[in-house]
């Protein structure tokens, strides 16, 4: 579905802080994965999904989405099929425009272009959607987004994005910024969406646990590398000390992530 060949990518080329955070990283997502990201502070993480999102372009190699070359590709154009979702909840709505209009800006571009406009069919629509956010937004249509709490914001971010139809969803620590209700509320609501319209997806989190018990593939990153790419069977058995050790194994260090580690 999309994969990263070969990205090499320096920050800073030819200066004192010249850091190179990826080296010939190869990595391939298919279809239908829902892959969890976990690593250390300044692993790449981040940076990744900033090469996936056209955020940046690597030095050489080249991100191949659906078979098509798309390393040249802007990051306005790969936003029509990668949907992202930061940590700030304030960064996914426009905080001037009411409910209905954030959504229609969603829907019309899951309608790839196709002229679209709001009525009452669609209010109806939309007020349907937000029921089942359960959080009272069904009669707020005409409610600016700057009114709403930061865990509401941030599951109409969610909704928003599946309104769009990506193919592919990038989820940035998405609820760490969240009260611990709100941000189960939040993946409660995203493991339904990626369920339910069978998204492609990655989320990036510093929970051991939840990266655990979360899809269907596991990557643990460091340094730039993907050091543990854990699918199947393994990744069922797989508990927070098990993962510990295997990257300890791997890489020949400890697992340094206090965050992650507490997270447990
Ligand atoms: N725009 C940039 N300019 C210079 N260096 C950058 C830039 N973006 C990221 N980096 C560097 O790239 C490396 C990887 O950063 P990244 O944010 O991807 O890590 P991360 O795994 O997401 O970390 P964290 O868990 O702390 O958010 C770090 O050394 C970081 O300082």
């Amino acid at each position: 579905m999309i994969s990263v060949e070969n990205a090499t990518l320096t920050f800073n080329a030819g200066t004192p802080n010249e850091n190179r955070v990826f080296d010939a990283l190869n990595l391939s997502v298919d279809k239908g994965d829902f892959v969890t990201v976990i690593g250390s502070n300044g692993a790449g993480k981040s940076t990744l999904f900033n090469l996936l999102a056209g955020t940046v372009t690597p030095d050489a190699g080249r991100i191949v989405l659906n078979g098509k070359d798309v390393t040249k590709a802007p990051e306005y154009v790969r936003a029509r099929t990668i949907g992202r979702i930061f940590q700030d909840p304030l960064a996914g709505t426009a905080s001037n425009m009411t409910l209905e209009d954030n959504m229609m800006v969603c829907l019309k571009k899951g309608f790839k272009g196709l002229r679209i406009s709001l009525n009452r069919g669609r209010r109806e629509f939309f007020r349907e959607q937000l029921r089942f956010l359960d959080m009272g937004l069904e009669d707020r249509l005409k409610d600016n987004v700057g009114l709403l709490s930061g865990g509401q914001r941030q599951a109409l971010t969610l909704l928003m994005m599946v309104l769009s139809r990506p193919e592919l969803v990038l989820l940035d620590e998405h609820t760490a910024a969240l009260d611990p209700r709100n941000a189960d509320i939040v993946l409660s609501l995203t493991t339904h969406f990626v369920k339910e319209y069978g998204l492609t997806t990655m989320m990036v989190t510093h929970n051991m646990q939840q990266a655990i018990n979360l899809g269907n593939r596991l990557l643990m990153m460091d340094a730039g590398e993907v050091v543990l790419d854990i699918r199947g069977e393994k990744k069922k058995d797989l508990t927070v000390d098990k993962l510990v050790a295997m990257f300890s194994e791997v890489r020949n260090k400890t697992f340094t992530s206090d965050e992650a580690l507490l997270s447990r």
